[in-house]
């Protein structure tokens, strides 16, 4: 479960970091259940990025707290938090992210790589991911040589090889096109529902939006939400809050 309290961000700006501040977080509070989607929409600039970038500790939030899975995040230290995203938080982008100078296996292996896991069952694990999500002949494609769905979904089989139990995406389909991105919403949904993964994904697009079961919108960084009307497996979306 994630729960974001009180998070308020502001960001400094000019050469000595101080010459101009830009509030954009004032005050959030969402909870997140485990098993559940909340999808997050908002106008461009509205702080949704900085919100995802606070409750994965990309940045530390100028005020509040992110408590995760009952772990108060606030003294981690960045060691800390590092250690915490490899046990349980994936993250996927956009941009994708993937190294090019690396295979589509490498990418997807190298959190294995990182954690220590041995050969062997990196082999099997990467595998197992390439299998699910149709990559296994372009193993040993680049980057470069792969499709745009292609790239997200090596970004996803990375983003899942150390078998978090939550998910942050920021416009994951933002570059598919619509094949794409309902072959990556079908199995996002899959993997909710049979693996009790959670996700919080920022999205633009209506319809990745409708697949949440709740939505909440940022305006002038506050929330408001709408239930979409689908049950999570984890918990009753009517447990969850969110302030405004
Ligand atoms: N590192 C930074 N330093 C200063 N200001 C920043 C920084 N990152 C973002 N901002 C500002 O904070 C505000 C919110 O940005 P953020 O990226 O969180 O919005 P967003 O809702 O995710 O936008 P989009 O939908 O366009 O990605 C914007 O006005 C942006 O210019």
């Amino acid at each position: 479960m994630i729960r974001l309290e009180q998070i308020s961000h502001v960001y400094q700006l000019g050469k000595k970091g101080g010459e101009r501040t830009v509030p954009v977080l004032r005050g959030i509070n969402l909870q997140v259940n485990a098993g559940e989607i909340v999808t997050l929409v908002g106008r461009s600039g509205s702080g949704k990025s900085t919100l995802l970038h606070a409750a994965c500790g990309f940045i530390r939030p100028t005020g509040g707290r992110v408590i995760i899975d009952g772990q108060d995040t606030t003294k981690f230290s960045e060691g800390d938090w590092a250690n915490f995203r490899r046990s349980r938080i994936g993250v996927v982008f956009q941009s994708f992210q993937l190294i090019p100078s690396m295979t589509a296996y490498e990418n997807a292996e190298l959190p294995l790589v990182l954690d220590g896991v041995g050969e062997m069952e990196r082999r099997e694990r990467t595998l197992q991911l390439f299998e699910r999500f149709g990559l296994t002949d372009y193993a040993q494609h680049y980057p470069g040589e792969l499709s745009g769905g292609q790239q997200q979904r090596v970004g996803i089989a990375r983003a899942l090889a150390l078998r978090p139990s939550i998910v942050f995406a920021d416009e994951p389909t933002g570059s598919l096109d619509s094949e794409n991105e309902r072959q990556f919403l079908t199995t996002l949904q899959q993997l909710n529902v049979e693996e009790q993964i959670t996700f919080l994904i920022i999205t633009h697009d209506e319809h990745v939006a409708s697949i949440g079961h709740r939505t909440v919108r940022m305006e002038d960084g506050l929330l408001t939400e709408t239930i979409n009307g689908r049950q999570s497996q984890g918990s009753s979306a009517i447990d969850s809050e969110v302030t405004v």
